[in-house]
């Protein structure tokens, strides 16, 4: 830990961190890296704390002085403006981010992610704190190129498809698609933070992942969350391969994504953290544009790596199409593409991705195997007793 420097020499301090979100997928991955490799010190701030427990417990690791956790709702608690103020640095991470909850839920998906975020962009402004603050690739939505006609050869020009922060537009469906309730209201509170920033000095960072995944995303349905719950699609393919059922294709699983490991994602973040004059007033894509699938090819990959790691044969029908209007419901609407520009994350941070989607799908589907298996075949055979 000691004479860590940060990307111009300069010594790195130690800096309390407000996190709040902490106990989720990415938050969990950040905690671990802060307390392994930095000496940071973490106010972990959630409703729910399973994805963080062994951080938390025994009280006797080595770090249990540089974590504490509390169990707060930032909807309605007092308790939120303290920490903010007893923190260097807030990273707000809360929000609703499935998919399936913005076409059905779209009140609450709004609620969470725009409005729920005020107070902490309010309370980071007030105080002269520093803000990072959690977007989402979704807010570019469609690319321009998804409105050319399907022959034409300009779909396939980079000016038509590459997400650049600081150039391209934020494309959405109509009203009625109701699950871009999601990204508009993430929009809405990206402009609300760089407002802050341009007219009463917040010194706030904006960062949109690009699909990141791995380990302790989301939850297998049944096991570790609602058995009608319908998690992101990594969750889901997850759960189809343990239960040795076909793979649901999305009007056919056509769409495409960049899938980047959640360990590459959280160098960028340290890096977002330990360089505030580096990262300050940006918005940063962090993606990877060399592992780009369709949503099909995912699936293929995935039952391909997933007998691999299990040494289970795939079955007979690996994938089947489902409209989205039997999946998710009324109102979906899907991003047809996903490639992030990376130059500005490139020249302010010098961070690239290293995994390829194979080897990230590996490690996750190994972990996926090793925590789910016994326990879905359990759930199985007890359903079939029944
Ligand atoms: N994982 C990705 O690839 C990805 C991609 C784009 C954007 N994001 C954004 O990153 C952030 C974190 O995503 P994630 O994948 O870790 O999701 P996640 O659902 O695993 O984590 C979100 C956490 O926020 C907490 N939370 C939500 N509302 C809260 C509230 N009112 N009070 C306290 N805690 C609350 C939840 O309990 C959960 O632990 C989100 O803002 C999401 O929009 C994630
Ligand atoms: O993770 C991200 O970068 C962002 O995008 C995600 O949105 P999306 O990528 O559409 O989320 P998934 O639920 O993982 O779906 C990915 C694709 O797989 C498809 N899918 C999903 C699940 C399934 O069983 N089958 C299937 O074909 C979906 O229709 C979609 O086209 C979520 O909105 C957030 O996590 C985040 O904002």
């Amino acid at each position: 830990m000691a004479g860590r420097v940060d990307l111009d020499g300069n010594p790195i301090k130690q800096i309390t961190i407000c996190m709040i979100g902490a106990g989720g997928f990415i938050g969990s991955h950040l905690c671990e890296k802060l307390l392994s490799e930095t000496p940071h010190k973490v106010l972990a701030v959630d409703v729910y704390s399973d994805k963080i427990k062994h951080l938390l417990e025994p009280a006797t690791v080595t770090w249990a002085d540089r974590i504490q956790f509390h169990r707060i709702n930032i909807k309605n608690d007092s308790r939120l403006e303290g920490l903010i103020k007893m923190a260097d640095l807030t990273i707000n991470l809360a929000a609703i981010c499935t998919p399936a909850d913005y076409n059905t839920r779209p009140l609450d998906t709004i609620y969470s992610n725009f409005i729920d975020a005020l107070p902490v962009v309010k309370y980071c402004s007030e105080n002269g704190k520093r803000l990072i603050h959690f977007s989402t690739c979704e807010v570019y939505g469609k690319t321009i190129g998804a409105f050319l006609p399907e022959d034409s050869p300009l779909r396939q020009d980079p000016a038509y498809y590459v997400l650049k922060e600081d150039t391209s537009p934020c494309i959405f469906g109509p009203i009625e698609k109701q699950r871009w309730s999601y990204a508009c209201a993430k929009q809405l509170i990206e402009r609300l933070v760089y407002a802050e920033g341009a007219e009463n000095g917040l010194e706030f960072t904006i960062v949109r992942p690009f699909n990141w995944i791995g380990p302790r995303m989301d939850f297998i349905p049944g096991i570790d969350g609602p058995s009608e719950g319908v998690p992101r699609v990594l969750a889901c393919f997850s759960n189809n391969l343990l239960r040795r059922e076909p793979l649901k294709l999305v009007d056919g699983g056509e769409s495409q994504r960049t899938f980047i490991y959640i360990k590459d994602a959280i160098e960028a973040v340290l890096l977002m953290i330990e360089n505030p004059a580096r990262a300050n007033g940006h918005i940063f894509n962090v993606g990877n544009p060399n592992n780009e699938v369709t949503v099909r090819q995912l699936a293929e990959m995935m039952t391909k790596v997933y007998s691999k790691v299990s040494g289970e044969s795939s079955i007979e029908t690996p994938t089947i199409d489902v409209s989205s209007k039997e999946f998710y419901g009324e109102g979906y609407d899907d991003s047809d593409k996903r490639i992030p520009d990376m130059t500005i994350i490139n020249r302010q941070l010098g961070w690239n991705p290293k995994t390829s989607l194979w080897d990230l799908l590996e490690s996750t589907l190994t972990y996926q195997h090793r925590t789910y298996a016994e326990a879905v075949k359990q759930a199985m055979s007890k359903t079939t007793a029944n």
